[in-house]
């Protein structure tokens, strides 16, 4: 849990944050995004104290970050950078095994933990002996997540992660963030510019600009009821593909047309799929089921626009 109140940070003349306020609850992931230099990697910097706040209160786990001796608020709190920051002469292991080296713990249970997590990141234990450069960008990345998880910290925070990877493998390290327990669990404040990133990682967004924060809220409130003109260009050029990350397929049944007959090669899915990502299942003649209220919804490729357009002008009406 980190409560954050009334943060600045001023550099003689500039204002990289200005009297920026908010909460976020365990298990939460909160993203900060904006333009360059609005301020998200100094906010960010400011919760472990990697720069000392002009003024404001932060609040780790109920406790003021200011009265924390640093290395203990730090092992609270993991860290995840774009480039890694892995260290090129240390194996992956060794790597991975960097905190729990440092807070002694014994070897039997690090060498049980990294196996753990090599396991979690889907990367084959071979790698365990190999060296940083043996590996390619995406999987670099997804050992920086591992480094950052393994002495189980409660707070996660991570600067732009999927920032240097091709769009491909960052949409593919997305699906999987997504996917992992431990990092679902995480109470966790991620920086991007990237909109449709912070849709899909996001509980809640934090649209920064100026150093200030223009508004906080679930993707679905940002997009429509913006608190502001600024809010509302920002999303403008992206509002049809963001509408598909934040509405699922559950949203959508009551626009569908009843359906008595079930294909039987259509694909079953979760009715909290979102609409992104059932997308990506259509095509051509393929159909997915999902079950809502005990009873199953088909859904086609020429069924879903229609119905997607009705729940559009339901939700701006
Ligand atoms: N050490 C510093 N000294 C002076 N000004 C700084 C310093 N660090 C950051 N700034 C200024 O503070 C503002 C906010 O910077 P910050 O890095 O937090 O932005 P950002 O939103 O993370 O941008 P980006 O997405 O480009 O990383 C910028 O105008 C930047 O130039």
């Amino acid at each position: 849990m980190i409560t954050v109140r009334n943060l600045t940070k001023q550099y003689s003349a500039q204002t990289a944050v200005d009297n920026v306020s908010f909460d976020v609850k365990e298990g939460e992931t909160l993203i900060l995004l904006g333009t360059s230099g609005s301020g998200k990697t100094t906010t960010l910097k400011m919760l472990n104290r990697l720069i000392e706040p002009t003024s404001g209160t932060i609040l780790i786990n109920g406790v003021d970050a200011r009265q924390r001796k640093l290395h203990e608020l730090r092992r609270e709190i993991g860290y995840v950078i774009q480039e890694t920051g892995l260290f090129p002469h240390y194996t992956i292991a060794d790597n991975i095994a960097l905190i729990p080296r440092v807070l002694k713990w014994d070897e039997q249970r690090i060498r049980t933990r990294v196996r753990e997590l090599i396991g979690m990141i889907r990367l084959p234990e071979t790698y365990l002996a190999a060296y940083p450069s043996q590996l390619s960008g995406g999987q670099r990345q997804r050992v920086g997540i591992a480094r950052a998880l393994a002495a189980q910290p409660s707070i996660l925070l991570m600067d732009e992660p999927l920032g240097a990877l091709d769009p491909v493998t960052r949409s593919h390290i997305r699906r999987e963030f997504r996917q992992l327990d431990e990092l679902r669990q995480k109470t966790i404040v991620m920086v991007t510019h990237d909109v449709q990133e912070a849709f899909e990682l996001g509980d809640r967004v934090g649209l920064m600009d100026g150093g200030q924060l223009q508004q906080i809220g679930t993707p679905q409130e940002l997009l429509l009821r913006p608190a502001n003109e600024f809010v509302r260009q920002f999303f403008a050029d992206q509002w049809l593909p963001l509408q598909l990350h934040t509405f699922s397929l559950h949203d959508l049944s009551p626009y569908l047309p009843n359906e008595n007959t079930h294909p039987g090669d259509a694909l079953h899915l979760p009715a909290p799929t979102r609409l992104a990502d059932a997308l990506g299942h259509l095509s051509g003649s393929k159909s997915i089921v999902f079950e809502v209220n005990q009873q199953f919804v088909t859904v086609h490729l020429t069924t879903i626009w229609p119905a997607l357009s009705q729940l559009l002008e339901k939700q701006s009406s």
